[in-house]
């Protein structure tokens, strides 16, 4: 469904992302993981075509991503940005609302309002529907963005959808319901790419994860293989343990004591 082959990009001298390949099939969740300034957004806004690679080539659906029309892209492919803040105010209900406005031209449908109903009670914010957006706490509203996004593919089969760190500002419970929706989503049909900083919650929800570095792909595949010691000192430089826990069918990590600690 993406297929990511060799792309460049570069702002003035600095090489934000260097030589990435990867794809996506549906029903696949992809975990996007690296440090800070690794590149992580950059690549994300080339999904988007916020951003247009100097070379290589994205394509969705067999098709290059720079033929679609922005309003037929907008139809099945929606994206949660980092930074959601709004200078006027809305009902909760009414910015979920605008996720499905891709798909009417005056007035919502049917079809347009069991959706918003549905995606507010499946993500838990059916209690604020009529509260002003402005007034929610910041995790609280991350869940709304969500929600509209999720409104916005809610009806097409393999509809893509993209998460720049959706768990920011979520505390642990929240977190994890995002990250279940999320897999839920997958599991569906859809196709999900989401930047993690949470390297466990990329192991347990993802079916693979890209690990970048200074713009290059240091691994791409299954948790299992690409959640070593090895890779997470390279991306990260820190050392960690892997842990094995029969619960979950997936490496997990921790930081490794600091010599510093050591007593
Ligand atoms: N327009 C630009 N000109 C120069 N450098 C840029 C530009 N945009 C981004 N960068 C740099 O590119 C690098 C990658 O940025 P990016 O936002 O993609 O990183 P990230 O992995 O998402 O980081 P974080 O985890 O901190 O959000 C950073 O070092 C950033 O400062």
């Amino acid at each position: 469904m993406i297929e990511v082959n060799n792309i460049h990009y570069s702002a003035g001298s600095a090489k934000l992302i260097d030589g990435i390949s990867f794809n996506v099939q549906p029903g696949e969740l992809l975990a996007i993981i690296g440090a800070n300034g690794a590149g992580k957004s950059t690549l994300l806004k080339l999904l988007c075509r916020e951003i247009q690679a100097s070379t290589g080539s994205i394509s969705i659906r067999d098709q290059p991503i720079g033929a679609y029309k922005l309003e037929n892209l907008a139809k099945f492919r929606s994206v949660l940005a980092q930074s959601n803040t709004l200078s006027i105010s809305f009902k909760v209900h009414e910015l979920v609302m605008m996720g499905r406005y891709p798909h009417f031209d005056n007035q919502p449908k049917d079809n347009d309002i069991r959706i918003v109903k549905a995606v507010m009670d499946e993500t838990g914010i059916s209690e604020f529907a009529n509260r002003d957006y402005n007034t929610l706490s910041g995790g609280e509203q991350q869940r709304v963005q969500l929600a509209r996004v999720i409104a916005q593919i809610y009806d097409q089969p393999q509809g893509l959808l993209f998460l720049d760190e959706p768990t920011n500002g979520l505390d642990l419970l929240y977190q994890q319901q995002i990250l279940v929706l999320a897999r839920s989503l997958a599991n569906r049909g859809y196709c999900v790419v989401s930047i993690l900083h949470d390297i466990n919650f990329a192991s347990r929800y993802a079916d693979n994860i890209l690990i970048l570095k200074k713009g290059k792909r240091i691994a791409f595949g299954r948790p299992r293989e690409v959640i070593t010691q090895e890779n997470i000192y390279q991306a990260f430089n820190i050392q960690v343990r892997l842990l094995n826990d029969d619960a979950f069918n997936c490496p997990l990590v921790i930081p490794a004591m600091m010599v510093s600690e050591q007593v």
